[in-house]
């Protein structure tokens, strides 16, 4: 897909993508690379980081691999304080770690829903409150944007990640009024349906179903939520926070996905 953007547009600048070992994520940091950013990919899963940043690295992009479990207000703060011990300063924060499981509401244990909730909603605070702490140590300004999942109209065979998903859309509103006086932006990104490897865990037929009723009949392409991410993080969004840009072929008039 074509580079809309100027290629030094984020030179100088760091950027941190959480989950950026993977689809979305790296499609993300990949896409910051290439327009002149270092970037801080952080997750758990340490070989598949790695492979990722050589990747990354291969194509001519700084890049870094750092673990973290943003369930994990410990590893989240570790995470911090090895990126500051090595004197790297982060100017943009991509909270895209997330994920959940399909399954009826009635289905769902109360421990399968704190978990998607859990990681969703409070791994994404916690990394947001650590972000903002980084900042001020720095006495600098911030970027945040917030992967989100297209919500708008409930998420049938997902009530934990609509909710998780829809407390983070408030939580961006919030962060963005509070943080303002810091000079941190907040905003979000709600993708629809994504190609990505991690689709191949749903329902084919389900997908089919929701793609059939889009206004844009096709799945998204990571890279198209990488640019408009970047373009969130550009100095030609500087008076965009508290937002969420749906990303979503027309999903959130038209409905979610189908129930299984
Ligand atoms: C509708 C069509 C849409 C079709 C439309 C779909 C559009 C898709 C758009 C979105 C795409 C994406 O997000 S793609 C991103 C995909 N990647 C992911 O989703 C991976 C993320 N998943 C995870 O990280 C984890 O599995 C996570 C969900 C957080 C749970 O982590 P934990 O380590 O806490 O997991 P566990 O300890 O194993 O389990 C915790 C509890 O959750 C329950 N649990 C875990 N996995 C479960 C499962 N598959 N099915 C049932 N229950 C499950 C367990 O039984 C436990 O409950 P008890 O038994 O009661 O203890
Ligand atoms: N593909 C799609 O259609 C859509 C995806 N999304 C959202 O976009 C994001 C990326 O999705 P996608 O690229 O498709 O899927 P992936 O499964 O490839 O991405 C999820 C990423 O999150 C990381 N992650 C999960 N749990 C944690 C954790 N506790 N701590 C740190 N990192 C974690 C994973 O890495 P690791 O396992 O190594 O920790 C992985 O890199 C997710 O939040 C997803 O829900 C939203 C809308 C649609």
């Amino acid at each position: 897909m074509e580079n809309i953007f100027r290629s030094d547009l984020f030179a100088g600048k760091t950027v941190l993508v959480t989950g950026g070992g993977s689809g979305i994520g790296l499609a993300i940091a990949r896409n910051f690379g290439t327009l002149g950013a270092r970037v801080v990919i952080a997750a758990r899963d340490q070989e598949r980081l790695i492979e990722a940043g050589q990747s990354l690295r291969e194509a001519g992009i700084d890049a870094i691999e750092l673990a973290v479990n943003i369930r994990d207000n410990d590893s989240v703060a570790d995470l911090i304080e090895q990126l500051e011990l090595q004197g790297i300063g982060i100017d943009v924060l991509v909270n895209n770690a997330g994920g959940q499981f399909a399954a009826p509401a009635l289905d769902l244990s109360a421990n399968g829903f704190r978990s998607v909730v859990d990681l969703n909603l409070t791994g994404t605070f916690l990394m947001c409150q650590a972000f903002a702490r980084h900042c001020m140590n720095r006495k600098l300004p911030g970027c945040i944007i917030n992967i989100v999942l297209c919500q708008a109209n409930g998420l049938p065979g997902m009530a934990h990640a609509g909710a998780a998903r829809e407390g983070v859309v408030n939580l961006t509103r919030t962060l963005a009024w509070e943080w303002s006086n810091l000079g941190i932006r907040v905003n979000a990104v709600a993708p629809g349906t994504i190609k990505t490897e991690a689709l191949d865990q749903y329902d084919p037929v389900a997908l089919q179903e929701g793609i059939d009723k889009l206004l844009i009949k096709r799945m998204g392409l990571p890279e198209e939520v990488a640019q408009s991410v970047a373009y969130l993080a550009s100095p030609a969004a500087g008076f965009i926070t508290g937002t969420c840009l749906a990303l979503d072929g027309g999903e959130h008039l038209t409905g979610a996905s189908p129930q299984r």
